[in-house]
Parts: C-alpha cells; structure tokens; sequence
C-alpha cells in the first residue's frame, strides 16, 4: 500500500467494526464505496482478463498492453486503501459484492434456509475444452456456501472443509443456478450441501463444513 485516498465514499473501518475472525465482524454493506462507476470498472477488468486468457498478441501489442498496464498500475497505486476499508466484497448492488476474485454471481433469494444464486464463468474461468476449470467451481461454491452459514447464524463463519463433486462440464458464459444451503447445524458446525445446475443438468454438488467462529477468534 503506498496511500490511502481520501474521498467521500472512502468510507474507513471504525473501532465499532472490529476484524473478527479475520472478516468484518459486522459487514459495512454499502453502495457507495467505490463511487458509482466502480461496477463499470470491475466489468472492465474481468473482462480484459478473459482477454487475456485467449490472447496470442504479436511481440508489438505486447509492448504497448504493457505500457497501458504500468500506467493504471501506477494510478491505482494513488488509491490503495486496507483490506476493511476496500469495496471489494462490499458492494451488494454489485455482482459478487464487486469482488473480482470470484466469479460474477448474483444472489436472487439468501436467508437463514439457504441461498440461490446465478453465476456465470467467463472466459477468464476456462479450464480446458471450453468449460469451466473446476477450481473456479469451488470459489463460487465457498463464498456461497459461506453466504449460506452466514445468513443462518448472523456471525462469521470459516471453511473446514470443502468436497466439490464434478457430476458433467460446467459451460462458460452460460447463467447457470447456484444453491446453498444449511443441511444441518450442530454448534458451531454448520454442515452446507449445494447444488451447480445448468438448466435441468447438475453440473457439480458440494458437501462442506463452515465453522461459527467465536467471538474475537483470529
Ligand atoms: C458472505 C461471505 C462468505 C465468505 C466465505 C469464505 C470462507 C472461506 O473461504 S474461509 C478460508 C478458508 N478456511 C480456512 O482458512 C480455515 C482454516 N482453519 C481454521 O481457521 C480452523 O481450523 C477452524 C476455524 C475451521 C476450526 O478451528 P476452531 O475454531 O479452533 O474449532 P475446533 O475446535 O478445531 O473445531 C470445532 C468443531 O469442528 C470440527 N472440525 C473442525 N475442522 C474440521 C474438519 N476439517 N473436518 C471435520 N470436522 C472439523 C472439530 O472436530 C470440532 O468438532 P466438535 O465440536 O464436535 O469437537
């Protein structure tokens, strides 16, 4: 980090919202963060990012791309902020809370029975053979299956384990249905089983356990 930006919707962390369990403890949801072209930007991104993923530039473009990039690079090297304070992760009104880590999902109905969700792998998501790589599967399924335990216990809740079963191939650029759900809740564990379906056809499930973290775990 080199500075930290000072603008109105460079809304910073308080000690009102300490970092439990390595997330924040109470979730600044916001819209504004960002400003309001930030959604405009992500897209921008991820989609040079699958670009890139299919590009074979000659030797010339290579150097000019490179240039371009040293140069956002360095603006946005003007406006690092921390990890509390970024929208990144924030932004509800955002795909995938405007987090480009993850592939871009939108929640269509979340509560305390679970989560239902449209993701949509991208070309940056290509494993091989056109379709998605399963790695990128099981992103969607742990920020969503994370969602799942969230919204059933109000707290935070942290991946123990994640089985992902790759039932047939997950297609690229195709809405595809996203559930989660709290199969069962024994304590602080919270056992969440999710399904990945493109139309009728189940492309993978998930078995995972999240755990409630306690209060000022790290
Ligand atoms: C809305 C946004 C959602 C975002 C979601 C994203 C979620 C993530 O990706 S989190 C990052 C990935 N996960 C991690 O890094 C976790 C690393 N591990 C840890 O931090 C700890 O091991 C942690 C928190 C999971 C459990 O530790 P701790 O809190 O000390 O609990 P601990 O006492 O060991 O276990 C609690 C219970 O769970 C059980 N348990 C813990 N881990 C496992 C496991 N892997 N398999 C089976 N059971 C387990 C224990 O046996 C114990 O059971 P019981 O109460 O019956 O004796």
């Amino acid at each position: 980090m080199t500075e930290t930006s000072k603008h109105e919707w460079d809304i910073p962390a308080t000690d009102d919202s300490p970092h439990e369990g390595g997330f924040r403890a109470d979730l600044q949801i916001t819209t504004d963060r960002g400003g309001p072209r930030y959604g405009e930007m992500i897209e921008q991104v991820r989609s040079f990012m699958g670009k890139v993923r299919y590009a074979s530039p000659t030797p010339e473009l290579a150097d000019e791309v490179i240039e371009d990039l040293r140069k956002l690079n360095a603006k946005l090297d003007t406006m690092l902020v921390d990890e509390w304070t970024t929208p990144s992760g924030t932004r509800i009104d955002l795909p995938s809370r405007g987090n480009i880590t993850l592939p871009p999902y939108e929640v269509k109905d979340g509560g305390p029975d679970g989560v239902d969700a449209e993701v949509t792998f991208e070309d940056f998501h290509l494993g091989g053979n056109g379709v998605a790589h399963g790695g990128h599967v099981a992103v969607a399924f742990d920020d969503l299956g994370g969602m799942a335990a969230a919204l059933r216990t109000g707290g935070v809740a942290r991946t123990a384990y994640l089985t992902v079963n790759y039932r047939s191939l997950t297609p690229l650029n195709t809405p595809l249905v996203l559930k989660t759900w709290v199969d069962r809740h024994d304590g602080r564990k919270l056992f969440v089983k999710g399904t990945l379906h493109d139309g009728d056809r189940l492309c993978a499930d998930l078995d995972s356990l999240f755990i409630e973290l306690k209060p000022g775990q790290p």
